[in-house]
């Protein structure tokens, strides 16, 4: 575990800002390539610079990092006019989907927070050194990170302009080729293909791939395990450079019901929420079982009715969903006084494919006088039966074995937290990590069950990749 700190104690400012003056919300600031950010629809979290670093690996590395910023933020000054979750002292965070894993897991404090939630906006400066915050400076240091184009010059004044973003290939969801279409509001035009960009076998080829499903499929039918997920990985080359702020405005228009996020080089836009904190309120969002929606075409009927039929029509996708709520539930039950789940799940429609989802809603219990932070929830939460398998330990054992792959941050918790421990982390899924300037590595996984079929799995992973691949303006 390493940590950078400035020298003195933690301070903050938080001042109000006028949401009106900024039509596009939150996503109007993901103009800078280093920012870190939460979004979904017009709301979440931008951050810019750092004074603040925590890294681990191992086990602890949840419970390392709760210590760590508990720590900062007990003795920090807080100044805080806007009192909502995510005013405040915030740090962003992406940890590791394995403790054997050599990728670091990280929390990151920045200098400057800009936060949309409920129509209101906000502005955070946060410092470790003397002297006072005041509004003018924080409003200064946030121009500053902008840089003087970006947003119109003058931020407070009026300034971040609505952004049209563009959408690279159609994704099946009726966007136009070649002629701009409107999803959820946001005006989405074809995006250009990136100049030269290749795409490169990862640490598996497909056929590998397929094998390592195949061999899945019959540890399951010896009854070791239920369910089991295997990943893959592709590296993207793209000789002219990869723009993260362009890859997150694009996947904050297309995926407006996913949660954008960015934390250094890891970019993504995952519909799946791990735990969601507020006071004592904690939700979550479980997905599993996948319908490409390409699928659909030429199917008779509306789409939505074939997405019935074939997502909670079918045993296999219902039992794969059902060992994933109950793997969430069971985690939860402990940390919770009430719990609801819909006895249903629902179709959530996505440009690129369906999923069967169920939320879940919790109210926390106070365990001597506290309710638990979210990183001590992740930390009995992760890894899901989502993103690893049932039982989880036999299940992660096989992902060792079979995926010869180091997932990385890859289906590990993305967010951010606040000093009162409300925060908001998904799984980090639909995404990739930028590895250079030109090469970025796309992961994507399928929960493999009894009655999986090798290549339906690995037409789903390209299903997944899709969300990146588009952003990314690369054809497959
Ligand atoms: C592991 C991934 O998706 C999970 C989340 C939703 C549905 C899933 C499925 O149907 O297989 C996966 O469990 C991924 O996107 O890489």
């Amino acid at each position: 575990m390493t940590s950078t700190l400035g020298t003195g104690l933690l301070k903050s400012l938080t001042v109000p800002l006028d949401g009106k003056e900024f039509p596009g919300g939150l996503p109007a600031f993901l103009v800078r390539d280093d920012v870190l950010c939460w979004t979904r629809r017009e709301a979440g979290l931008a951050g810019f610079g750092e004074i603040a670093r925590f890294t681990a690996t191992g086990p602890e590395r949840f419970l390392e990092a709760d210590i760590w910023w508990r720590h900062l933020v007990l003795e920090a000054s807080v100044t805080d006019a806007v009192e909502l979750p995510g005013t405040g002292p915030v740090a962003f965070g992406s940890f590791a989907f394995s403790k054997t894993s050599a990728h670091e897991s990280r929390l990151i404090v920045p200098e400057i927070v800009v936060g949309v939630r409920d129509n209101r906006a906000w502005l955070t400066q946060l410092t470790f050194a003397d002297g006072p915050l005041t509004e003018a400076g924080a409003l200064a240091a946030l121009q500053r990170w902008l840089g003087s184009d970006s947003i119109d010059g003058s931020f407070s004044a009026g300034a971040a302009p609505e952004r049209t973003t563009a959408a690279a290939d159609p994704a099946g969801d009726g966007t136009e080729a070649g002629g701009a279409s409107r999803e959820g509001g946001a005006v989405v035009r074809p995006l250009p293909l990136a100049a030269g960009a290749t795409l490169h076998t990862g640490s598996l080829s497909e056929e590998a791939w397929m094998e390592a499903v195949a061999a899945g499929v019959e540890e399951i039918r010896t009854g070791a395990l239920e369910k089991l997920v295997l990943a893959r990985d592709v590296v993207a080359t793209i000789p002219s450079g990869v723009r993260a702020s362009q890859v997150l405005r694009e996947l904050a228009a297309r995926y407006r019901e996913c949660w954008t996020y960015g934390v250094d080089g890891l970019v993504g836009a995952t519909p799946e929420m791990l735990i969601q904190v507020e006071g004592r309120t904690a939700q979550a969002r479980v997905l599993a079982g996948t319908l490409d929606r390409r699928d659909a075409h030429g199917e008779d009927g509306l789409p939505m009715d074939y997405a019935t039929r074939v997502l909670a029509g079918s045993e296999k996708q219902r039992h794969e969903h059902e060992i994933a709520i109950q793997s969430l539930t069971s985690q939860l039950a402990p940390f919770s006084e009430a719990m609801n789940a819909h006895d249903e799940p629902f179709i959530l429609e996505l440009p690129n494919v369906w999923h069967l989802a169920s939320d879940v809603k919790a109210e926390l219990a106070e365990v001597e006088g506290h309710v638990p932070t979210c990183l001590a929830l992740i930390n009995a939460l992760h890894p899901t039966a989502a993103v690893c398998g049932t039982p989880t330990q036999v299940a992660g054992a096989l992902i060792r074995k079979l995926e010869h792959l180091d997932r990385g941050p890859y289906a590990g918790p993305v967010g951010w937290l606040d000093a009162a421990g409300n925060g908001e982390w998904g799984i980090a899924l639909r995404g990739a990590v930028i590895e250079s300037p030109g090469t970025v590595r796309l992961y994507a996984g399928c929960g493999i069950v009894d009655g999986s079929q090798p290549e339906a799995e690995l037409a789903e992973t390209w299903a997944k990749f899709r969300p990146m691949l588009e952003s990314l303006g690369i054809r497959h």
